[in-house]
């Protein structure tokens, strides 16, 4: 049970957000480091993989504590499209153009763990979602006694309608207990295939943050942390059930209005 509440942080504009996403992200990878030899972490398709860039290519102040150590990082998919991994579509794809393709020689390349692109043309994509897991396993080092992996860090978007992976409102997939990693196969955003970390994966991890920003997400957030409506939406339910592991990032047009008090800076 995480009873505290999550963390909401604004900033002015996306300089101000980047800025304090990488301390965040770097705070999250030099704590990883401490603990084991890696640092693992998924991340979102959407607005995020720029965001992330802007935040992860910025010039270091020199200091070991704000340098990436990407050779150390890995790098899941918090969700993933079923389509080839050059497509247009895939998170995958997004992720490498802007960030992955991005970094300097100098520091050192992250492995990425992409779908198995053989079944990205499967009619159901829940071979796509049991290989994914199995790599999950891999990683993890499951033994029967680990229930679930326990990510470093995770980087979520929240669509308009609240969903976040691919975890839409009322959709069955929310309710998954076991499985790490499940398939969707009708989701409203397209294309309508696709692959998730389910709730349980996502809000056991150490850290969890949101970035939303845009006008176009004041009235979701509203609903997200000031309305009973808005609880038992996707995004809604991570913040209940990790609490205070959880941080938004997001600019001051995304929660004009919004009355949620525990705001912070980092
Ligand atoms: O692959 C996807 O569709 C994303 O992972 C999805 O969950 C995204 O994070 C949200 O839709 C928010 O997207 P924006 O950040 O672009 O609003």
């Amino acid at each position: 049970m995480a009873a505290a509440s999550p963390n909401l942080y604004s900033f002015p504009n996306s300089n101000a957000l980047a800025e304090q996403l990488r301390t965040y992200v770097l705070r999250a990878q030099n704590s990883a480091l401490s603990r084991h030899e890696s640092f693992r972490l998924a991340v979102s398709g959407g607005s995020l993989p720029a965001v992330l860039a802007k935040a992860l290519l910025a010039p270091s102040n020199g200091t070991p504590e704000d340098t990436p150590q990407f050779s150390k990082w890995h790098i899941f998919f918090a969700d993933e499209r079923a389509v080839p991994l050059d497509h247009e579509e895939s998170n995958y794809r997004l992720l490498k153009d802007e960030l992955v393709a991005k970094i300097p020689a100098e520091l050192g390349s992250p492995v990425i763990h992409p779908i198995d692109e053989k079944h990205v043309h499967d009619d159901d994509p829940q071979e796509l979602a049991d290989l994914y897991q199995e790599d999950l396993m891999r990683e993890f080092a499951a033994k029967d006694s680990v229930k679930l992996p326990v990510f470093d860090l995770i980087l979520l978007g929240c669509g308009p309608d609240g969903h976040t992976c691919s975890l839409f409102p009322g959709h069955d997939l929310l309710r998954e207990k076991d499985a790490w990693v499940a398939a969707e196969t009708n989701s409203p955003k397209p294309p309508p295939k696709r692959i998730t970390l389910t709730l349980p994966v996502v809000t056991h991890a150490v850290n969890i943050a949101f970035v939303a920003t845009g006008a176009g997400k004041k009235e979701i957030l509203k609903q997200i942390f000031d309305l009973e409506e808005g609880s038992s939406l996707p995004s809604a339910l991570v913040n209940q059930g990790a609490g205070e592991k959880v941080s938004w990032f997001t600019d001051h047009p995304a929660v004009d209005g919004v009355a949620f008090s525990r705001r912070g800076s980092l």
